[in-house]
Formats: C-alpha cells, sequence, structure tokens
C-alpha cells in the first residue's frame, strides 16, 4: 500500500458520504418543490385512503345520492377537484374529477374516451348492437347523424299532444282513486305513463300499459329491463368469459332471449309495414305533413342515408330497445322528483298552479305558445334536474395514452405537496374517469351556499338576461373553439350530459316533463307524509327512509283541486 493512503472500510465510508447524501435528498425534493411539473400522473395525485382493498372501491361512496353530495364536499376540501379514487380492485384506479375543463375535454373527445367495453357488452346483450346508447365511434357517428334530425324540435312539438292525452289519462286514473284524499305511490304509474307516450310518439304503438293491461310486448320490454338492473357475479363471470352465456345460460340469459324474440318479432314487422307505407307515399308523391312516428322518420333516413346498410333490421331494433330503455324511466322519474320537490315547497306549487290555470289546456298549439312558456314551470324543471339528475353519473375509458389538460390555475393540486399545480394530469389507456353529473350541478363555487337546496328563484336571473354569459363564467358552457364544434350544456347544467354522446332526447323530454307537470299541478295538491331518500340504481329513484327493502316508491298525499 502507498505511503500516506488511509485504508477504509465499508463503514467508514458510509460515514463520511453521509453529509453529501443529505445534501443531495434536499437539493432534489427543493427541485421538486420548487419546479412546476407540467404534467401529474394519475397514480400522483391525492386520493382518499381505503378502496383499493374493497372489491368494489370507492364507488359506493361516490355513485350513491343519499351520501354522494357529502364524500363530494369532503374529498374536494381535502384533495382538490381531482383526485384518485379506486373501482374494482387496486389495478382499477381512476380519476374522479369535478373540473369542468377536465369533464368537458374528456366528454368532447369521444376518440379518446367511450364507455368501458364491460359496460358495452352488458347492456349490449341485452339490447342489441349498435344502440345509440352504447355504440362508439364509426357506428356512433352514422347513427347519430340519422337519429339527430328525427328529434328535430318540428317532429317533437308535433308530437306533444300524445303526452298531453296521456297526461289527462293519468289525471282521471289519479282522481279515480282518490276522489277525496289518498295516499298513493305515483311512481308506477308516472313510469306506465311515459312508456305510453313513447310508445305512441316513437312507433306508434299503444301498450295501454297506464290502464294496467299486460301488453306482451310491455311485458317482454319489463322483463328485458329488468334484467340488466341488477349485478351479480355470475353477470360479471359472462361479461368476461361470454362463452358461459352462450352455452350455459343462467336464468337472467334465458329471460333476455325470450324477451328478445317477442320485441324482435314484433318490430321486423313493424318495419316492413312502415317500409310499404314510405314505398306508398313515395308513389303517390303525397306531401304528407301529418306527424310521423319516431320510428317511420328513423327508417326514412335510414333508407336515404344508407339505402344498402345490410343491418337495417338490426340497428332499428337496437334504436328502438335503446329509445325505451334511456327515455321512459328517465323521465317518469324526473316528474316524480319535481312533485315530491313541489310537495315539499307548497308555495311554489301553489304559485305554479296558479301559472298553469292561467293557460287554455285545448287552445291551439297549447304547449308550444302557452306551456312551454310558462316561466316558473320551467325553473321548476331546472331545479328538479339540477338537484335529480335521472342519470347520476357516468364513466368514460380512456382508449389510448393522454394528457387531460386542467381548468387554470390548476385546482387544489397544491394538495399533492406542490407549490404550483401543474397543468395537466396524464392518463393511460384503459384508466377510467368519472363524471359526476349531480356533482357537477351542485358546485358550491358555482351555484353558491344553498346549492343543495330546492330554489326555482335561482333561475330568475339565470334564465332570461346574459344566460350564456353568466353559465359561461359558471365554466360549464361550451364556447366557440377554433376548429373545433362547440359543445353547449343545457342551461349550463349536466343533467343531459355534453359532447357528441349527449341526450338525443333531451327535447322529447323536456316537453313530456312540462306537460304532465302542468296537467298534474292544475287537478290536484300534493303533499308527502314520508321522508323520501334517493337510491341509485341504473337512474335516481325515490325510496321511503327506512323501506329500503320495498324499492322504490314516493307516496304522495293527494287531494283532487276544487274549482269555483
Ligand atoms: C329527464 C330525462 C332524461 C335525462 C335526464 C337523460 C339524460 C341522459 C344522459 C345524462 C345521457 C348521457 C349518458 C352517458 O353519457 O352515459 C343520455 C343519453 C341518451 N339519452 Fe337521455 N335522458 C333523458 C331522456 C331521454 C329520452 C326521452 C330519450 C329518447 C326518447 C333519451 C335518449 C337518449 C339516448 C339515445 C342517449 C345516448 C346518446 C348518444 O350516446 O349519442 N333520453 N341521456
Amino acid at each position: 500500500m502507498p505511503a500516506g493512503i488511509i485504508p477504509l472500510d465499508l463503514t467508514s465510508l458510509l460515514i463520511l458520504a453521509t453529509p453529501s447524501i443529505v445534501v443531495l435528498v434536499f437539493l432534489w425534493i427543493a427541485v421538486q418543490y420548487l419546479t412546476v411539473k407540467e404534467v401529474v400522473s394519475l397514480h400522483e395525485l391525492p386520493g382518499p385512503p381505503g378502496g383499493w382493498y374493497s372489491p368494489v372501491g370507492h364507488l359506493p361512496q361516490l355513485l350513491d345520492p343519499d351520501v354522494s353530495p357529502q364524500t363530494h364536499e369532503a374529498w374536494v376540501a381535502r384533495y382538490g377537484p381531482n383526485f384518485q379514487t379506486f373501482g374494482f380492485g387496486p389495478w382499477d384506479r381512476r380519476l374522479f374529477s369535478l373540473d369542468p375543463a377536465v369533464i368537458k375535454y374528456v366528454l368532447d373527445h369521444q376518440e379518446k374516451y367511450q364507455k368501458g367495453w364491460q359496460a358495452r357488452s352488458y347492456v349490449d346483450q341485452a339490447i342489441g348492437d349498435g344502440g345509440l346508447v352504447m355504440a362508439e365511434g364509426g357506428i356512433h357517428r352514422v347513427m347519430r347523424r340519422i337519429l339527430q334530425p328525427v328529434f328535430s324540435k318540428k317532429n317533437l312539438d308535433a308530437l306533444s299532444p300524445i303526452s298531453s292525452l296521456k297526461a289527462r289519462e293519468l289525471c282521471s286514473i289519479l282522481r279515480s282513486l282518490s276522489s277525496h284524499e289518498q295516499t298513493v305511490d305515483v311512481v308506477p304509474h308516472l313510469t306506465r305513463a311515459t312508456f305510453d307516450v313513447i310508445g305512441l310518439a316513437g312507433f306508434g304503438y299503444s301498450f295501454e300499459a297506464l290502464r294496467g293491461e299486460e301488453d306482451p310486448l310491455y311485458v317482454a320490454f319489463q322483463r328485458l329491463f329488468g334484467s340488466i338492473s341488477g349485478f351479480t357475479v355470475r353477470m360479471y363471470l359472462g361479461i368476461y368469459f361470454p362463452w358461459l352465456d352462450e352455452h350455459f345460460p343462467d336464468e337472467r340469459v334465458k329471460t333476455i332471449r325470450e324477451s328478445r324474440d317477442v320485441i324482435d318479432n314484433t318490430v321486423k314487422r313493424w318495419i316492413q309495414e312502415r317500409q310499404a307505407e314510405i314505398g306508398g307515399e313515395k308513389a303517390s308523391a303525397r306531401a304528407d305533413n301529418s306527424p310521423k312516428d319516431l320510428l317511420t322518420l328513423m327508417i326514412q333516413e335510414i333508407v336515404s342515408t344508407a339505402p344498402k346498410t345490410a343491418m337495417v333490421d338490426d340497428l332499428v331494433i337496437a334504436q328502438v330497445n335503446t329509445f325505451l330503455m334511456a327515455g321512459s324511466e328517465t323521465t317518469s322519474l324526473t316528474i316524480a322528483w319535481a312533485l315530491y320537490y313541489l310537495s315539499t315547497h307548497p308555495n311554489v306549487q301553489s304559485a305554479l298552479r296558479e301559472e298553469c290555470l292561467a293557460i287554455d289546456p285545448d287552445a291551439p298549439n297549447a304547449f308550444v305558445e302557452g306551456i312551454d312558456r310558462l316561466a316558473l314551470l320551467e325553473k321548476v324543471v331546472r331545479e328538479t334536474l339540477r338537484l335529480t339528475p335521472a342519470v347520476h353519473s357516468t364513466f368514460r375509458q380512456a382508449v389510448e395514452d393522454d394528457i387531460i389538460p386542467l381548468s387554470p390555475p390548476a385546482m387544489g393540486l397544491e394538495a399533492a405537496g406542490r407549490r404550483q399545480g401543474p397543468t395537466g394530469i396524464s392518463i393511460r389507456k384503459g384508466q377510467y374517469v368519472h363524471v359526476p353529473f349531480e356533482g357537477l350541478n351542485t358546485l358550491k363555487s358555482v351555484w353558491g351556499e344553498d346549492a343543495h337546496e330546492f330554489r326555482p328563484a335561482r333561475w330568475d336571473r339565470l334564465m332570461f338576461s346574459d344566460r350564456d354569459a353568466e353559465c359561461e363564467k359558471r365554466g360549464l358552457f361550451g364556447k366557440e373553439e377554433k376548429g373545433r364544434t362547440a359543445w353547449k350544456t343545457w342551461a349550463g347544467l349536466m343533467s343531459f350530459s355534453t359532447g357528441p354522446k349527449a341526450c338525443v332526447g333531451m327535447r322529447f323530454a323536456l316537453i313530456e316533463i312540462k306537460i304532465f307537470l302542468f296537467h298534474l299541478v292544475r287537478e290536484f295538491e300534493f303533499s308527502c307524509p314520508k321522508p323520501i331518500v334517493k337510491r341509485n340504481a341504473m337512474v335516481v329513484r325515490p325510496i321511503v327512509d327506512g323501506e329500503n327493502e320495498k324499492g322504490q316508491q314516493l307516496p304522495l298525499l293527494i287531494r283532487p283541486v276544487e274549482r269555483h
């Protein structure tokens, strides 16, 4: 060993190097803290504890409307509006966002964010491939282009007398049940009524569900939709291993097959009849201005847009199933929730009755020139859909790696330990984004401290003056963007979603809801004798507090209005 060199063992080396290591670590932390990272990954975001070890993760707290408002508030206060949660297992890390910029970006970019394949295969198994709600990509673009004109204002206004007819029929049934004063569970009556409306307006078919007739087609639809409203382990296995359902069908799969037999045969017959009628009209060059049902319009559009489409029958069947599934309970339950809010706010109910009684329901154009212009009715409908959107939340799955831009300044990411927040979140293919419609509708930062209260008067200013500017300021309203289609939300709310997959039946629903409420409040006074809570099962349903096992119900005390 050369003279002057002191031999060092490992321990001495470590002791000598420790100050340098400490300085380096300190410098690294300082750099991390002081430099603004432009993009953070989903797993770097803060998030509530637990979740990863539960088979259903944080989903119950986020999806149960009875607790979700409190959950949102507590977690946003703690982690900011963008945080990570867990879905089905530790590998299912999800982005939960109450940041309007994030949600708008995700819903606008359908090519990057789509409904998860599991949900698609589950629903498509029952209603058929190509149904608009679950369709994505090319088939969605084609079907949407075909169906959009079917739901034009002109077509729907022409169908409004059908809603009036069914609303009056419902009133006469309720009157026979409550000649003086009676508690009536309004949900089954409303569900049957809206099914009838969509049967007649949509397909020219009279289910007569409101009268309680057991039409075989109605029964088939009820069985079909019942088969996709629950959740079992066997169902989950069927999604991942489709051959199980094919070779070893359980009761649910058998029900789907039996119901689809009845439905498919009937709808195929309708299609043939309509095609013959359309052919006949063309041959006689008849300019027919009478209102046509949506099915006839849909077939006309499909035949003229894609005459050689071999799958016309299958596509039409899938849309018929879709409209009945997407368009009946969403609407009936919104009417039910509006009646609930009116029952618990008697002053609003009386003022609305007064407003409605001033309109003659038998006047020509009663809807377009009367009911649709009633200011308080509009506010009540908006406030109901704000507080209780029938669809509580939705999900989108990234189909490729992406970076989602955040609202400037990046909201809440200081909680992740950074001085300034980043401008984007990087998300990997396959990861989910939770889109909380109800949560966005009730943001206190947007709607104020009384965001969770039913207060139709909040719309006084928003409805009539500077609406667009006001909504835009609130961050939810689509704006013209260079080179891109701008998507808007209805009334600055997320109840009908936004983007290319926003609700196509929105106007249909609004007409129907207004007409039913108009007739019902003119005829009856409603009050609510029992405490009601919300349950989310596909759509948000009312249940009596403590009577969970009885399922959805909204027993209201109904008293016929005395006319002098
Ligand atoms: C108050 C009533 C209604 C509400 C709150 C509602 C809400 C919604 C929402 C939030 C979506 C988007 C779902 C998602 O992205 O996961 C949607 C989609 C859809 N809704 Fe509605 N809806 C209502 C009534 C109707 C009616 C009456 C119809 C048909 C007659 C209808 C047909 C559809 C269809 C076909 C889609 C899929 C659109 C697409 O993916 O391009 N909805 N609805």
